[in-house]
C-alpha cells in the first residue's frame, strides 16, 4: 500500500473531484457516510454520549457532517467547535448550517470557554485538525487536548490525531491528541510507523472515501506500507527439478568466544528461509558447538581460536553474511578489511561489522553495489551520525543508502528498508521480538534469500516481513515476554505458508505492530 504525502492526498482529492464531477461538500459528505458507519456498525444505537470536537477546516467540516448522521440515527451527541481561526472553510460552513437547519447548535469553543465534562464511558471525536495543520496548535487548543486527555474517554481520530503534523515531528507531546484509534483516509499516513509520532495512536485503520483509483495506481509515492499483497508478487516458487546447487549457498561470517550463538542462529535461519547449503565460518572455538548442534551446517573455521583474522576459504558461496557476534578485535578489523578488498560476494552486514565499518569509513567504499546493512537504531547513529528526529533520520539514511548505493534496512518497531530514494515500512513483527538474537535470524533470513535468487532490496524486504510474520505467528504461542530468537526460526516455515494462507474474514486494518491485511 502506498504511503502518500499530503500534497499528494490534496491533488487526489482534486483529480478525484475533476474525474467523478463532484463537489468537494459531495466528497465530504462521503466521508461522513463512512465515518457514520464505522461508529453505528461498532456502537449500534447505544445511548452512549458522543462528544464531537470539530475544528473550522475541512476535518471539523467532516466531524460536522458526521454529527448531523449520528443525530439522524438518534445517537445522543454534544457537538463543538474548535474556534481556532476566523478562516473557515466552505465545506465546514455548508455543514454547519445544514446542522444549525436540523436545531443542533453547537458550542462555540475558544479561548475563555469553559471545558465541557466528559465521562469516562463517553466517546469523543476528535476532528479538530486534520492534515492541514502547520503550525504548533494555540495554548488554549493545548489546554483542550490535556482536557480530552484527561476525560480517559474513548477517542477516535479522524484522518490523523489532531496536532500531528504529516512531515515533522511535533516536539511538545501535549500538542498532540493521543487516539485510541485512527480512520485515516484511504491510505496510512507515514506518521503512523515512525517512533516519535506512532505513540499519538494506538490503532489505525484505512476509511475508504473513494478517491480517484487512477491517481493512487499512477502516482510515485516516496514510501510504500509493506503487507502481505505486496510481498506475494515477490515470492520466487519452487520449481520442481530444482536442488541444493539451484538454492544456492549462503556463508555466515561471524562468531567470537562466547557469541557463537549469533552464528548459530543466522545460519539456521538462512537454511530455513530456503538457502540450498548454509556454511559457517567462526573462530576455532565454534567448530564443536556447531557441528553438534547444527548438523545441517558446514563449518569453517579461522586459525585462531577465539577471534575471526583471517576470512579464507576456498568454497564458492553465492552470498555471504557477515559481523553477527563478530567482535572488534584489531585482527578481527585487518581481516574484514581485507576480506572486503577482495570480495566480489553479495554482501549483507550486520553487527560488529557495521560498527567497524562505522570506525573505519574507508572501508564503506569496498562494500558491492546493493550490500544490504541491517542496523539497529545505535548501530545506525553510529553509520550515519546523530539525528535531530525520525525524518531527519530518514532523510540521512537515504544519502547514506544513495553514497554508498546499499539497501539500509533501520531495524525498530517498523522496520524501515531504504533503498534508491524509497523507503518500504514493515507492518509485520511486535515487541515480544526485543530480546537478543532475533537480528541475527533476520541477518540469516536475508542470506537465504539472496542465495535463492532473490535480489538484494526484494531480499531485505520480503526477509524484514517474513521475519516480522515469523515472530507474530511465534507469539502467539509464547507470549511477548518468552518468545526468544529460536522461536522465531521455528516459525519461518509458517510464515512462508501463511503467504498463501486464506485471508481471515476481517476488514483492511492495521494497529501498531500489525499486519495489516
Ligand atoms: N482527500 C482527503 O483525504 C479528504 C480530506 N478531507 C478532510 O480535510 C482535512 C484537511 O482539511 P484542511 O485542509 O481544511 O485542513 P485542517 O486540518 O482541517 O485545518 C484547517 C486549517 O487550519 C489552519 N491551521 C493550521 N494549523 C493551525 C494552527 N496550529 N492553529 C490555527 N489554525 C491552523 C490552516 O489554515 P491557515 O490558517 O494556515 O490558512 C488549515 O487549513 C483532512 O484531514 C480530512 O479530514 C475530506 O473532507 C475530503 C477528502
Ligand atoms: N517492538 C518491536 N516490534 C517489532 N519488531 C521488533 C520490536 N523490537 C525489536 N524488533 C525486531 O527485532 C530485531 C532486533 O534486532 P537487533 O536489535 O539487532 O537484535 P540482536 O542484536 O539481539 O540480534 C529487529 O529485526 C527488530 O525490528
Ligand atoms: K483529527
Amino acid at each position: 500500500m502506498k504511503i502518500f504525502s499530503a500534497e499528494q492526498i490534496y491533488e487526489a482529492d482534486k483529480a478525484t473531484i475533476k474525474k467523478n464531477s463532484i463537489s468537494s461538500d459531495q466528497l465530504m459528505e462521503g466521508v461522513a457516510v463512512q465515518l457514520f458507519n464505522w461508529l453505528h456498525l461498532r456502537i449500534q444505537g447505544a445511548p452512549v454520549k458522543i462528544h464531537l470536537f470539530c475544528g473550522i477546516g475541512n476535518n471539523g467540516g467532516d466531524g460536522i457532517a458526521l454529527a448531523r448522521h449520528l443525530q439522524e440515527h438518534g445517537y445522543n451527541i454534544a457537538v463543538y467547535v474548535v474556534n481556532y481561526s476566523k478562516k473557515r472553510s466552505d465545506d465546514f460552513l455548508v455543514n454547519l448550517d445544514r446542522l444549525k437547519d436540523r436545531k443542533i447548535w453547537p458550542e462555540f469553543l475558544d479561548e475563555s470557554s469553559v471545558l465541557p465534562e466528559i465521562g469516562r464511558d463517553d466517546i469523543i471525536v476528535d476532528a479538530i485538525f486534520g492534515i492541514g495543520l502547520n503550525r504548533a496548535p494555540d495554548a488554549w487548543v493545548v489546554n483542550l487536548f490535556e482536557h480530552i486527555q484527561k476525560a480517559q474517554a474513548f477517542v477516535l481520530s479522524v484522518d490523523i490525531p489532531s496536532g500531528l503534523y504529516t512531515d515533522k515531528v511535533q516536539r511538545d507531546e501535549k500538542s498532540v491528541v493521543k487516539a485510541n484509534h485512527t480512520l485515516s483516509f484511504q491510505v496510512p499516513k507515514l506518521v503512523f510507523f515512525l517512533p516519535e509520532t506512532g505513540i499519538f495512536t494506538e490503532q489505525w485503520e484505512v476509511l475508504e472515501i473513494g478517491l480517484d483509483p487512477e491517481f493512487l495506481v499512477n502516482t510515485e509515492t516516496d514510501y510504500e506500507l509493506i503487507g502481505k499483497n505486496e510481498m506475494l508478487p515477490v515470492y520466487i516458487p519452487r520449481e520442481k527439478f530444482s536442488h541444493k546447487g539451484t538454492h544456492g549457498h549462503g556463508l555466515i561470517i561471524g562468531g567470537s568466544y562466547g557469541k557463537m550463538g549469533a552464528v548459530h542462529l543466522a545460519s539456521k535461519a538462512c537454511l530455513h528461509a530456503g538457502s540450498g547449503l548454509v556454511t559457517a565460518f567462526v573462530p576455532k572455538c565454534g567448530y564443536t558447538p556447531l557441528q553438534t548442534n547444527f548438523p545441517e551446517a558446514m563449518v569453517l573455521t579461522d586459525t585462531d581460536e577465539n577471534h575471526i583474522t583471517k576470512i579464507d576459504f576456498t568454497i564458492d558461496p553465492t552470498v555471504i553474511g557477515i559481523g553477527v557476534g563478530l567482535g572488534k578485535e584489531a585482527s578481527t578489523v585487518k581481516a574484514l578489511d581485507e576480506f572486503l578488498s577482495a570480495n566480489k560476494k553479495p554482501l549483507v552486514i550486520d553487527a560488529d561489522a557495521l560498527n567497524i565499518l562505522s570506525e573505519n569509513k574507508e572501508l564503506l567504499k569496498k562494500i558491492p553495489a546493493q550490500t544490504v546493512l541491517t542496523p539497529h537504531p545505535k548501530e545506525l547513529e553510529r553509520l550515519i551520525g546523530k539525528w535531530k528526529d525520525d525524518f531527519d533520520k530518514l532523510k540521512k539514511a537515504k544519502a547514506f543508502s544513495k553514497e554508498y548505493d546499499c539497501v539500509l534496512v533501520i531495524k525498530g518497531s517498523h522496520t524501515i528498508t531504504i533503498y534508491d530514494d524509497k523507503g518500504y515500512v514493515n507492518t509485520t513483527g511486535n515487541p515480544g521480538m526485543g530480546t537478543g538474537g532475533t537480528g541475527d535470524v533476520l541477518t540469516g533470513m536475508i542470506t537465504g534469500l539472496i542465495a535463492q535468487g532473490y535480489n538484494p532490496l526484494n531480499a531485505a524486504v520480503f526477509g524484514v516481513y517474513l521475519h516480522g510474520r515469523a515472530g507474530d505467528i511465534a507469539v502467539e504461542k509464547t507470549g511477548y515476554q518468552a518468545l526468544t530468537a529460536s522461536h522465531v526460526v521455528d516459525a519461518i516455515g509458517l510464515a512462508f505458508m501463511d503467504l498463501f494462507a486464506q485471508p481471515k474474514n476481517r476488514p483492511d486494518q492495521g494497529e501498531s505492530g500489525a499486519s495489516p491485511e
